[in-house]
């Protein structure tokens, strides 16, 4: 795969931890019907690194994935993400937060079916708040990163599951956030064409210095990660460092 260098990001000084989550509660619902589903999480993420999170079906993945990217509110503890509280944020400065400084890849790709690969990621960087002059040349090279310039004027009906799932990933990495967020981002694709997303996951880290945390039930995506964490009953039971 060709790396980018333009892709990379700004190295900062300092070991503090990119996301530093505490006391995660979340519960759904009210009185009889409450289903705690997080119980006290507690993580430490340091930048630069592929996390998995692993964990039973319903065992709070993804309601874990969805706090971290600040589109739910847990209903005790907190998430403090590249120094900020998200939960001290209005909700006007949290939807800042997640579209400029993170980006999210879901299991279905979601990505708008009249709009090619390079419009789909020029789109989304104009919601990231990316001045104009500059959307062109990023989306370019997102699309080129995950090697997918040839065909970036197709529209995602003319790709196959892997060319959208990296159309997909170029999009949510073309404002160049510093955490990407992926919900089994393999779980739709065959084996093969999941092995090629996930070097493009290890490329985003190594070449471009992101933070990647993915959910998956997936085996051969712990072989590849720097480190593994499971969920069970709510709380994190397992973290190894590969
Ligand atoms: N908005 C909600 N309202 C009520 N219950 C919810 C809500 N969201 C999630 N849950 C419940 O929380 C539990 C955890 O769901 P979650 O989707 O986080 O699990 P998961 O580990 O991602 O599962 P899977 O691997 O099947 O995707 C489930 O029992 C689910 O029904």
């Amino acid at each position: 795969m060709a790396g980018t260098p333009q892709l990379k990001l700004p190295q900062e000084e300092g070991t503090d931890a990119l996301l530093r989550v505490s006391g995660l509660k979340r519960t759904f619902g009210r009185g009889a019907a409450a289903t705690t589903v997080l119980q006290g999480v507690d993580l430490s993420i340091k930048a630069g690194k592929l996390i998995a999170l692993k964990g039973r079906s319903g065992s709070g993945k993804t309601t874990l994935l969805n706090l971290l990217a600040a589109l739910d509110l847990p209903t005790e503890g907190s998430v403090r993400f590249d120094g900020q509280a998200l939960n001290e944020l209005s909700d006007k400065a949290r939807g800042e937060v997640r579209r400029r400084r993170m980006g999210l890849i879901f299991q279905s790709f979601a990505l708008f079916p009249l709009m090619s690969a390079y419009e789909n990621v020029e789109f989304a960087m104009r919601i990231a708040g990316v001045p104009a002059s500059g959307r062109k040349d990023a989306a370019e090279q997102a699309l080129d990163f995950v090697g997918l310039k040839p065909r970036m004027h197709h529209r995602p009906f003319e790709m196959s599951g892997g060319e959208q799932q990296r159309t997909a990933i170029a999009r949510a990495i073309a404002h160049k956030p510093k955490l990407l967020l992926a919900d089994e981002p393999t779980a739709e694709l065959d084996s093969r064409t999941g092995l090629h997303i996930l070097s493009v996951l290890r490329g985003l880290v190594k070449e471009a210095g992101m933070t990647v945390i993915m959910t998956t039930h997936d085996p051969a995506i712990m072989e590849v990660v720097d480190e593994v964490y499971e969920l069970e009953d709510g709380i994190i039971v397992q973290a190894a460092k590969l």
